[in-house]
């Protein structure tokens, strides 16, 4: 589900972008605990909500309710998954004209190592559409973990979504939903970067911005290795235990007519470490015809997308 793929003529500009080390990000820490109550503290919190869907596109998400040790299930899942022996994980693989199922990215360099990672996309919602039979029943609670994990991630998206967004901007109550048409795709990705022989820089995953709507993103807790492009710098994501990182993809910036931001993201990791994440996707159906909302557009802000449907990219 990530987009802009970055493709050979690209990588002089990925070079030139500091790989080694660039500052650490102030990106803003929400508690999302407060922003549905209207007292001041709550009033504090959705403008700090605002000022960082403007600037950075993305916040790191506390007060969410989701039990730490819970997420810890869900790493350890993701860890268990991925130590499988090859032909075990090959048994889902994702098939041709689907972007679901086990595989990675063909390195497209041979001076830095590129997508060093692997990865595997499950559909969670609608849950008529799951693919059950192509969801990994090793390690064996797999399925009931990201069944129980996709209901918390499709209600946070939602509650993401809706009140206080709105009110953010002075919009009629939950267009945001109604651009989704009330039924959202909800896709799990989770991400294995291996560590490496190599002592060289290892691009885990290149400069992307998500094609969702918004993305919830469960950091790993011990290896650092997000990194977000704000005006044309890269900073790097901290990890902040517990935390979840959320992003706002194309389709919200679309929705947002541009308010919102979708940042370029990439993942550099350490060689000598594994690495995992979880991203939960939330995005519009394809079938359903997006937007930018009637009224984020005036003299001052005039539409600056195209309507369309089954979006997979810029
Ligand atoms: O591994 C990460 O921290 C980010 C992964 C990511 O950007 C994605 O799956 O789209
Ligand atoms: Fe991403």
């Amino acid at each position: 589900m990530a987009t802009t793929i970055v493709t050979p003529s690209c990588l002089g500009n990925e070079i030139a972008n500091n790989y080694n080390n660039p500052p650490l990000a102030p990106i803003p820490i929400i508690d999302i605990s407060l922003l549905s109550s209207c007292s001041e503290e709550g009033e504090n919190e959705l403008q700090k909500l605002k000022l960082a869907l403007t600037s950075w596109g993305c916040f790191q998400a506390v007060g969410h309710r989701v039990e730490s040790s819970f997420l810890d299930k869900v790493s350890e899942i993701t860890k268990r998954f991925f130590a499988l022996p090859m032909e075990k994980k090959h048994k889902y693989d994702r098939e041709a004209n689907s972007l679901e199922g086990y595989g990675n990215v063909p390195n497209v360099s041979k001076k830095i190592i590129f997508n060093h990672s692997e990865r595997i996309l499950l559909k969670v919602a609608p849950e008529n559409e799951r693919r059950i039979e192509r969801w990994p029943c090793n390690p064996t609670d797999f399925g009931d973990v990201l069944d129980e994990y996709s209901a918390i991630m499709k209600s946070t998206s939602r509650f993401l979504l809706m009140q206080r967004r709105i009110r953010l901007l002075n919009l009629e109550k939950n267009c945001f939903l109604n651009a989704y048409r009330d039924e959202e795709l909800i896709g799990a990705r989770f991400n294995y970067y291996p560590e490496s022989a190599s002592s060289d820089i290892v691009v885990g995953a290149e400069a992307h911005s998500d094609v969702s709507g918004i993305t919830i993103l469960l950091q790993d807790k011990e290896v650092e290795g997000l990194q977000v492009l704000k005006d044309g710098q890269w900073f790097r994501v901290a990890i902040l235990p517990d935390a979840l990182f959320v992003n706002v993809g194309d389709q919200l910036q679309i929705i947002s007519n541009g308010i919102f931001k979708s940042p370029m993201h990439r993942v550099i990791v350490e060689s000598k470490k594994e690495r995992i994440s979880v991203a939960a996707f939330h995005l519009p159906k394809y079938e359903v015809e997006i937007g930018p909302v009637q009224s984020l557009m005036d003299e001052n802000r005039p539409q600056q997308y195209m309507r369309l449907k089954d979006y997979r990219g810029f």
